[in-house]
Formats: structure tokens, sequence, C-alpha cells
């Protein structure tokens, strides 16, 4: 398979790097067929090229199996970019134009990590859920947008919150198949109350739910609740179906159950094509970290569960994908602590070691 590796900006390359020492490590001892093909991403191709995102670059992407992603966010970009090359070259754009619309976020706690979790251990025993974002509609795409001037000269900031039908269905469809293969249950996450895309989202993956999914247990649950529920008592979630903007944020609010937003992976999945393939990226949920950035010492293991996802959903290796989590539960296990994730007194590595940490256990 060919997979398209994009570091991007800040911690990007250097838990990306960490990512694909794994993957390679499945090729080299398991059989993976891999061809990596590594493109910058960001600001470094601004200042090479002239342009965020050279053609050839997109047409890797578009005949790309995989693409592992890093992270985007730099604040180089503020005020040397074109607004209009600063879209051509996001990552929003990959979203879109690939019509990744189904973007898995698994937050699973693992045992080794209770002290590193802010919550009580009695919260966060046994926590596994999974968020299923939709990706390419909603706040971040709806229009109009912009920034237009009133007639007193004052400015007013426009974004649209907009959803067809259509594309909650779609989401919803995934969640309740996705909820089927694990504990049976789907939540979905609206302001039904207050937004009249919210209630029409209520409507529209109630009704899938009674017509085609009522064997799934379900429950509707409005944003700001979910938000409490998760930091109170996350082992009631199973699947969550979110909006594309409320899933961003709950899904950053949940990285705290497990210590931080460095332990999160993430697969965004297109429909899948007549032969059965999806389109598909994989990133950790975190951004480029410039606060962290080249210290080494932000955490991979984000980027490196999104491996898992990537053999799993990508490559039909479910067995090594089981492997590589293991192994990361293990090297845990074994006490490898980056600074996110160490309790007061744990040593810490940096993100090589423990990209170390997690190959040494894929071979024990
Ligand atoms: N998918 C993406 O590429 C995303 C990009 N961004 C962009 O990233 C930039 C920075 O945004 P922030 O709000 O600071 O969010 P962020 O996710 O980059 O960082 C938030 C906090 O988490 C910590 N953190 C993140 N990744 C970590 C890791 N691997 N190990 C240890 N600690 C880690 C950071 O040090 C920081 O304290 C912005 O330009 C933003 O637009 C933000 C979120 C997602
Ligand atoms: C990079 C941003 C556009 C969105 C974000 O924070 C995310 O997808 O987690
Ligand atoms: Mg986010």
């Amino acid at each position: 398979m060919k997979v398209v590796v994009l570091p991007g900006d800040g911690v990007g390359p250097e838990v990306t790097e960490q990512a694909v020492r794994v993957l390679r490590w499945f090729a080299q001892h398991r059989g993976l067929d891999l061809t990596l093909v590594e493109r910058d991403f960001g600001i470094v191709n601004w200042h090479k090229h002239g342009t965020l995102m050279p053609d050839e670059t997109w047409a890797q992407i578009e005949g790309a199996d995989a693409i592992l992603f890093g992270a985007t966010g730099s604040i180089d970009q503020q005020g040397v970019v074109p607004p209009e090359e600063r879209r051509k070259g996001s990552l929003l754009r990959m979203r879109k134009a690939l019509d990744l619309f189904a973007n898995l976020r698994p937050v699973r706690m693992p045992p080794a990590l209770t002290e590193a979790s802010p919550y009580k251990p009695r919260i966060t025993a046994g926590v596994d859920l999974c968020f299923v974002r939709e990706l390419t509609a909603g706040m971040y795409f709806g229009t109009p947008r912009g920034v237009e001037t009133l007639p007193d000269g004052s400015r007013r900031g426009i974004n649209t919150h907009s959803y067809t039908e259509a594309e909650i269905a779609r989401a919803a469809r995934f969640a309740f198949q996705l909820a089927r293969t694990r504990r049976n249950h789907v939540t979905s996450v609206d302001k039904a109350n207050v937004m009249e895309a919210g209630a029409l989202w209520r409507e529209v993956v109630g009704r899938i739910h009674r017509e085609e999914f009522p064997d799934v247990g379900f429950e509707n649950m409005l944003a700001d609740n979910c938000a409490i529920q998760l930091a109170r008592a996350p082992t009631r979630f199973d699947v969550l179906v979110t909006d594309n903007l409320f899933g961003d944020l709950l899904s950053d609010a949940a990285g705290a159950i497990i210590g931080s937003l460095g332990m999160l992976p993430s697969a965004s999945l297109s429909a899948p094509d007549a032969a059965g393939r999806r389109r598909a990226l994989y990133e950790p949920i975190h951004g480029s970290a410039p606060d962290i950035a080249g210290q080494g010492i932000a955490n991979p293991l984000g980027a490196i569960l999104s491996v898992a996802l990537l053999l799993r959903w990508s490559a039909g290796r479910p067995a090594d994908a089981d492997h590589l989590e293991a192994a990361v539960a293990a090297a845990l296990a074994r006490g490898a602590r980056t600074g996110d994730i160490a309790a007061p007194g744990e040593a810490v590595i940096g993100t090589s070691a423990m990209g170390d940490a997690v190959l040494a256990a894929l071979a024990a």
C-alpha cells in the first residue's frame, strides 16, 4: 500500500518520525506491503516553492491509499501567506476534497496511566469510548463566511453552522454500524434546544436509529451536558456521534481523561468506493504544540496509535492493529513516560525513546 507521510508543523515531524518507525516495523517483520512517500506540508512549502501545496504533493495525496499526517499550525504563516494560498494548503482542504466525513477518535484508558490522569481512578477505570465526529460540514465549512465591514465602520465576523440531512445521515449510519462492532450503544450530541441545524440533527439521527438500527442502544444528549458527563462518568459512553465543532471540542476534553492530548489518535475516512476502499487520513488529534516543539519531548503515542488505526481501517490487518495497541499498553506498563503523562516522581523519557519503548514491546 502507498502511504503518503505529511509531517507538517511544530511537533508534527517529531511524532510522525516515531509513527513511521513503527509502520516500517510492520513492513520489515510482518510482511506489510508498504511504499512510503514523504512530502513537506505547511510553511516549509511556502519557503521552498512559493505555494503551500505544490501540484506534485497534491497528486501524491490524491493517489494515496492512506495519509499519515502530523500536525498543522505555524505562526509564521500569519501575515506572510495570503488567505487563498492558506486554504489551498490546509488540512481542511484535504478533509473536504477527499470527502473524509467520518472522523474516529477513540479514547481508551490505559490502566498504567491511572496516576497521570487528573481524574480519580474510579472515574477513569475502563473508559473505552469512540467519537464519530462529522468532519466535512458544519461550522468549519458553512457559507456565508468571512469578515464584513458594517455601515458604522466596525467589522462583523461570520461563520455559518449548516447541515444537510444527507450529511447528518451518513455520519449517523457510520456511528450505528461502528457501535454494532463495539458495545452497541450510540449517544448523539447536539444543541437541538437552541439551533435549527441541531434540531434537524436530532430528527435525522433519531429516524435512522428507528428505521435502520433499532437493535442499537441510543440516547440524545445536549452538548453542554455531554461535556460534564464526559468528566463525571466517561464509562457510560460507547460511541458518540457529533457535528464537526462539538466533536473537536469534546474529544480534546476527553484527552484529559487519559492525562494528555498527546495520547489520542484519529482516523478520518471517506465512504467506501465500489471496491470497498476508503480514502483515509490518520493523525494524532493534537495540533502543532508550539510551546514544546523542537525539544524532543512531545508524546508520540497519539501518532503511533494512529498507525494502529491505519492497520485496521486501511491495511485490513486487525491482528497487527491489536498487536500495536498491546505494545503501546505494554510500554506504558513497563514505565515509559513522556513528561505529559508522568506522575510526580516518575522518570521521564523523550519522543524518540518512547518510540524505542514501543518498538521493543512490538518485538518482545
Ligand atoms: N489537526 C491538527 O493539525 C491541529 C492543529 N492545531 C493547530 O495547532 C496549533 C497549536 O494549537 P493549540 O491550541 O496549542 O493545540 P495543541 O493541540 O497543539 O496543544 C495543546 C496543548 O497540548 C499539548 N500537546 C499537544 N500535543 C502534545 C504531545 N504530542 N505531547 C505532549 N503534549 C502535547 C501542548 O503542549 C499544549 O499544551 C494552532 O495553530 C492550531 O490551529 C490544533 C489542533 C489540531
Ligand atoms: C486543525 C483544525 C482545523 C481542527 C482541529 O482542531 C481538529 O481537527 O482537531
Ligand atoms: Mg482539535
